[in-house]
Parts: C-alpha cells; sequence; structure tokens
C-alpha cells in the first residue's frame, strides 16, 4: 500500500510544501526551513538556517505544538474521537498499549485514509498529511537477501535477522487481531480488496525507528518537524530538543554556537550508539566515526554442559555480551556470563519446587543459598574463587572474539555484483573494517586481563598461558 501511495503520489508530498503545512497548524519556524541541502541531498531534507543564527540569544528555532506531536499519549487522546483508530488499538491488545504498537498503528491507519479508495474510516487530523512529508529510509530491514550476505561476521546480521522475525510477529498480530474488524478485513486483508502486505509494516516500523526521539516530559515520539532534523555528534550538533512547561516541542539552538546562513541546524541522535545501531535504526554512518564503539556478541551455553537446560530456563539476561570502548582501551560487560562459567562442582545447583497451584518452578542455589541470577555477578564476587570465575569468563570472551574475527575474515572480499546497491555496499564494508578492528582491540585487552588475573592469583599458570598463547 505505502510503495503504491508513494508510486501514485496520494502518500508523497514535496517538501517545498511544509511551510504551508506547519503555518496552518501553528508550528513557528524562526530563522529556518526545511529542505535539502546543496551537495548533501543524499541526506533527504533537514533543517537549514534562513539567516546568521548565534546561540544564546535566539528564540526557539522550531516551536511544535503539543497536539502535534505522535506520543502514546496524543495517539490515546485522538482514539477517543477516531473510534476505527480506537478498535484496531483495542484490538491488539498489550500491543497498542506499548508506544511502538499505538505509533505503527496510528501510521499504518493514516497511510491508509490518504488512499483514494478508502471511504469512511478515520477521522482526518494534521498527521494524516504530515506523514506524506516523509521519506522511505533504506535501512538494512529493506535489503536484499545478497546485501543482507554482505553484513556475515558484523553484529548487524544476527540484529537484522532478528528485529525481521520481530516484525513479522507483530504484522500477524496485527492481521490475526483485526481480520474479524470489517473495514480491516475490507482494506488490509481482503484477497481481492485488501492493501496491506508484510513491506508495509516494515516501512512504519522504519519510519519510527528512524525519526523517534526521546522528550524529557514526552518520552519516545515523533515531533513533525524537529524530525527533519539530521544527526551529527559532538561540537558539530548545533541544536537540542526538548519539550516547554506546557508540553510544546522546542528546537533550540545550543549555547555558544554560531550557524552561517545556508548553514545546517543538527541534532544528535546518541552520540553514545555504536556503528551497527547507527547503521540499524538509521541507515547511515557519519563520515567522522572511527570507531564501532559498541558491539555486543552472543554467546551460547556449551552442549555439553549438564546444567544447560537449567541455565536457560532460569536466565534473564540477554545471552551474550557487549564489548565498548573505555579511556582508550576495550573492556565488556555481561550478565549472562556469569551462569555459563559456573558449574555443580563450583556450587551451583538446581532444585524443582511445586507452588500452591500445583505448578512446577526450577529454583537455582548458590552454595545450597537460593540464588537471584539477576545478582549473580555479586554473590560470584564474594567466593574465594572469584579469580578463578573471571578468567574463566574472560578467556571464554576471548575465544568468542576470534571465532568473531575468523568469520570476518572468511568473508572478506566479496565480489560486487550488479545488483548490489551503493549505499548497502559501502555501509557493510565500513561497519566490517570497524568492527574488525574493535575485535582485535577487544583481543588484545582480554590477553592483558586474563595476564594481570594469572600474575595476581596464579604466578605459577602465567607462564603457561603467556605459551599457549604464544
Ligand atoms: C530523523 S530523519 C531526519 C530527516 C530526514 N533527512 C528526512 O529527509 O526526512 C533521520 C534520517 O535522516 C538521514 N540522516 C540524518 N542524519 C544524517 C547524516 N549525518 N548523514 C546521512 N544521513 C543522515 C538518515 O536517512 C536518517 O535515517
Amino acid at each position: 500500500m505505502i510503495r503504491r501511495g508513494r508510486a501514485e503520489g496520494w502518500l508523497k508530498h514535496p517538501i517545498d510544501v511544509l511551510p504551508t503545512w506547519a503555518a496552518f497548524h501553528g508550528v513557528e519556524f524562526n530563522g529556518v526551513k526545511i529542505g535539502p541541502l546543496p551537495g548533501y541531498e543524499d541526506r533527504g531534507s533537514t533543517v537549514i538556517a534562513d539567516r546568521t543564527l548565534a546561540g544564546g540569544n535566539v528564540e526557539p528555532l522550531i516551536f511544535v505544538p503539543k497536539d502535534l506531536i505522535i506520543s502514546r499519549h496524543n495517539i490515546d487522546l485522538v482514539a477517543k474521537s477516531d473510534h476505527h483508530l480506537r478498535e484496531i488499538i483495542e484490538a491488539i491488545g498489550d500491543f497498542g498499549r506499548t508506544t511502538r504498537g499505538a505509533v505503527l498503528t496510528f501510521l499504518l491507519l493514516q497511510a491508509t485514509m490518504c488512499c483514494p479508495e478508502t471511504k469512511h474510516v478515520g477521522v482526518l487530523n494534521p498527521l494524516t498529511e504530515y506523514i506524506r512529508f516523509l521519506p522511505d529510509e533504506l535501512l538494512p530491514t529493506f535489503w536484499t537477501e545478497e546485501e543482507k550476505e554482505l553484513l556475515i561476521g558484523t553484529t548487524l546480521k544476527p540484529a537484522v535477522g532478528a528485529k525481521l522475525n520481530s516484525l513479522l510477529r507483530e504484522f500477524e498480530t496485527m492481521r490475526t487481531a483485526t481480520a474479524s474488524i470489517d473495514w480491516c478485513a475490507k482494506y488490509w486483508w481482503d484477497e481481492d480488496t485488501g492493501m496491506l502486505t508484510f513491506d508495509d509494516w516494515m516501512r512504519v516500523d522504519a519510519m519510527y525507528r528512524s525519526r523517534a526521539l526521546e522528550f524529557p516530559g514526552a518520552g519516545d515520539c515523533m515531533m513533525p518537524c524537529v524530525d527533519m532534523a539530521n544527526h551529527a555528534a559532538g561540537d558539530a550538533t548545533a541544536a537540542l530538543y526538548e519539550t516547554d512547561q506546557d508540553g510544546n516541542g522546542l528546537l533550540l539552538l545550543r549555547d555558544g554556537k554560531k550557524i552561517d546562513q545556508g548553514g545546517e541546524i543538527t541534532i544528535t541522535y546518541g552520540d553514545d550508539k555504536g556503528a551497527c545501531e547507527n547503521i540499524f535504526s538509521y541507515g547511515f554512518l557519519e563520515d567522522a566515526v572511527t570507531s564501532a564503539k559498541v558491539m555486543f556478541l552472543d554467546l551460547d551455553i556449551p552442549d555439553d554442559d549438564p546444567l544447560r537446560p537449567a541455565k536457560i530456563h532460569i536466565s534473564t539476561a540477554a545471552p551474550g555480551f557487549r564489548i565498548f570502548e573505555k579511556d582508550d582501551t576495550i573492556d565488556w560487560e555481561s550478565d549472562f556470563i556469569w551462569l555459563v562459567v559456573i558449574n555443580e562442582e563450583d556450587g551451583l545447583d538446581f532444585k524443582v519446587r511445586q507452588t500452591i497451584d500445583g505448578k512446577r518452578e526450577i529454583q537455582a542455589f548458590w552454595n545450597e543459598q537460593e540464588l537471584d541470577t539477576a545478582k549473580l555477578r555479586e554473590s560470584l564476587e564474594g567466593d574465594p574463587a572469584w579469580d578463578v570465575f573471571q578468567l574463566r569468563a574472560t578467556v571464554l570472551l576471548q575465544n568468542r572474539v576470534e571465532m568473531q574475527i575468523e568469520t570476518l575474515r572468511v568473508t572478506q572480499g566479496a565480489k560486487r555484483e550488479a545488483t548490489i546497491r551503493d549505499v548497502p555496499w559501502r555501509l557493510a564494508e565500513r561497519l566490517r573494517s570497524l568492527e574488525l578492528e574493535m575485535l582485535e582491540r577487544a583481543v588484545t585487552a582480554f590477553d592483558s586481563q586474563v595476564r594481570t588475573v594469572v600474575s595476581f592469583s596464579y604466578p605459577t599458570l602465567q607462564e603457561a598461558h603467556c605459551q599457549s598463547r604464544g
């Protein structure tokens, strides 16, 4: 549906019509305009200074009335007077009570209402028009299979796979929950008249993910016009976004910033985000990025661990670990790994307990004491064998990191097929090299952590370790 709407023009507005929409709905621009930046048209539209601006003494650059914010709160308000919206949000149950569920459903209904064939569905509101200004982003969920293959060995590959699976589940929830609603059956699901496909769900997901910002006071939401600002990290960030005391949205020039006429007013989408997350959520990587910054690698409990099923059952942590930059070196963190490295001989035990309603429940014990797995690390830190556990964890991580390096190396040097588009090709290449470099630094850092633990606790082991690692 959305793809067709873009092609036929009923779901597309040229960006130069935005000022008219904005003025009509009370959005104020103060010394800025929205459009492509000459020389950077591939970045879509952005916020551009209409005159020289100096931070500290200018009014908000953009003012957005609170009613226009696409937030869960406002969607609930719209649903009070739009019974079609209310019907579908209620039909999807718990998912409709999440911000993500409410926003994606809302966007889908607005797109449906834009289609000239749709009759008597939904109540037109300013945002029905606004979504026509939003471009389709080439996020990795839209990369072809051969483009996604370029990601083998990067942390983006499993992330995109998991995302597609969860999008499929959400789409299926949506379909099952709304199939018996007459107008949904007719305009969305009917074999002849239905317009929705999984592609539509991917598109509303991409709109939300690439544009949602966390606003103090309003939570995650899409803020029309402020969401036209492109990203620049660090000192290059020109503006901040926030809400005023009445909940209206504001874009404010940073103190001390001076932007010449024609210059870009950027915001930050989060300077701490790693290269993988930037490509995943926004489909680009700034030229200035020189490090993968943060990586999440999955970790499995070995098949030959007799406690594996019980460990999997009780674990609440994400099964993996995060490596990240810290003070010029690489550090790691994981709540999961501690469960992987301990076993029965160390003091771990599981018992099956009968609950009062007759159900059976697995309980974990550490040295005979009931164990809260969320506090496992704390329990282990107090154990005389803490050094051993640390050592096991670090060696395990080191092996996992080396395995990832190997996968990256053997899949290196893929030939570029003519069907592979420029953006996925360049992004995959950059991500591969940034992640490889970070993994290599991690091996060195882990090696020195192992040496420290060994030399401190097991001076005799140190020699053996050094020999084993050459
Ligand atoms: C919140 S939107 C910003 C407005 C968007 N450019 C538009 O045309 O609607 C985020 C998207 O803008 C683009 N973008 C933002 N900052 C960028 C940058 N520094 N370099 C390249 N593309 C950027 C990406 O496509 C990203 O997914």
